[in-house]
């Protein structure tokens, strides 16, 4: 019967009476994103005014450090909390152990201390792991074709060190070795930076999805092998809770989860188990995958974007380290 008598057959309970309007449906709306929740990593590069393309990564550029100022002011002037700083070091710098990490003049120090003068209350995250500075593109010293654990948490700890001077805030591990975090945060602490926090990449997966990361640094054509015995398994999720539980044990002040629509299982676990801040990388691949479509006009662009950005705040993020961020935070900005 249409109008009329109501039919006992139809529920007292509709569900669509909250999605009726849009008043309605902002009430009941359960996460928001809002700008603090994003992290913009940036990729920086040798060179005198260099603005380069990253051609698997459209929309992401290569900035030298004399246009960093200006690249990082986007992020500033839309109110995002932190950038991540990523450096695209010179074949000729690299070597077999990644001593460069531990050059206080390196990329990754310069930037950092040119956008910290510029913009003392940005965040700002440093990445910890050796890839960018060796010349076989894997995170740590390789002896006999294993990659040394210990070994390479020696140069870890210096390369944090030497990161937290040049004014990194945040260090964030992502070298995957057992032990790095402790050893990390008692070289911080051992040096005067006890405020210095740890973001470490936790539950890092051994993923395809870094691919157009790796072409943004170079260090993709580099690569020999995988990264499967340091990096974890993509089958597997109780193993990331042993590794958070470790990490926190060992002074990590946030924990990620990396990649991250592919992980989303992971993060509400460890969300639900833990209750500590928890931020996901959004990484190359799926803005790559995400751009590729919104670029074909298969995707809506902004749709798209706003909705990958809620899902980690549904599935129990802090944060997320997105290549969209200035995207999204102009999309919130130009919300109401
Ligand atoms: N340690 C940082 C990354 O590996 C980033 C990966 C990506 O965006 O694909
Ligand atoms: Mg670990």
């Amino acid at each position: 019967m249409i109008g009329g008598m109501s039919n006992a057959a139809y529920p007292l309970s509709r569900p669509r009476r909250n999605r009726h309007d849009a008043f309605t449906r902002r009430l009941v709306q359960e996460h928001r994103l809002h700008v603090d929740n994003l992290i913009w990593p940036i990729f920086v590069c040798e060179g005198e005014n260099q603005r380069q393309k990253v051609d698997s990564m459209p929309g992401a550029e290569r900035v030298s450090v004399d246009n960093v100022v200006e690249h990082v002011r986007q992020a500033v002037d839309l109110g995002v909390p932190a950038i991540a700083i990523f450096p695209v070091t010179p074949m000729s710098v690299r070597d077999a152990v990644g001593t460069e990490a531990l050059n206080p003049d390196n990329l990754m120090c310069r930037a950092s201390r040119t956008i910290k003068d510029a913009f003392p209350d940005l965040g700002i995250i440093g990445d910890v792991a050796l890839d960018p500075y060796t010349d076989h593109g894997h995170d740590g010293v390789i002896e006999n074709g294993r990659i040394l654990n210990d070994a390479s948490v020696e140069i870890l700890r210096q390369q944090a060190l030497n990161q937290a001077r040049a004014g990194n805030d945040i260090i964030a591990p992502s070298d995957m070795m057992d032990g790095r975090v402790k050893a990390i945060r008692e070289t911080l602490d051992g040096n005067g930076y006890d405020t210095t926090r740890i973001m470490a990449y936790t539950a890092k997966y051994a993923s395809a999805f870094y691919g157009p990361f790796r072409d943004a640094l170079g260090s993709g054509s580099l690569l020999h092998g995988d990264k499967k015995t340091y990096q974890m398994d993509p089958a597997n999720s109780d193993e990331a809770m042993r590794e958070v539980e470790q990490d926190l044990r060992e002074g990590a002040d946030m924990i990620m989860v990396k990649p991250g629509m592919p992980y989303l299982d992971i993060i509400r676990r460890v969300r639900e188990r833990f209750e500590v801040p928890t931020f996901a990388y959004q990484v190359s691949g799926e803005y790559a995958m995400l751009m590729g479509a919104i670029q074909n006009g298969w995707l809506d662009r902004d749709r798209t974007i706003m909705e990958s950005l809620i899902a980690f705040k549904r599935a129990g993020c802090n944060g997320i380290l997105t290549y969209f961020a200035l995207d999204a935070a102009r999309l919130l900005r130009d919300e109401h």
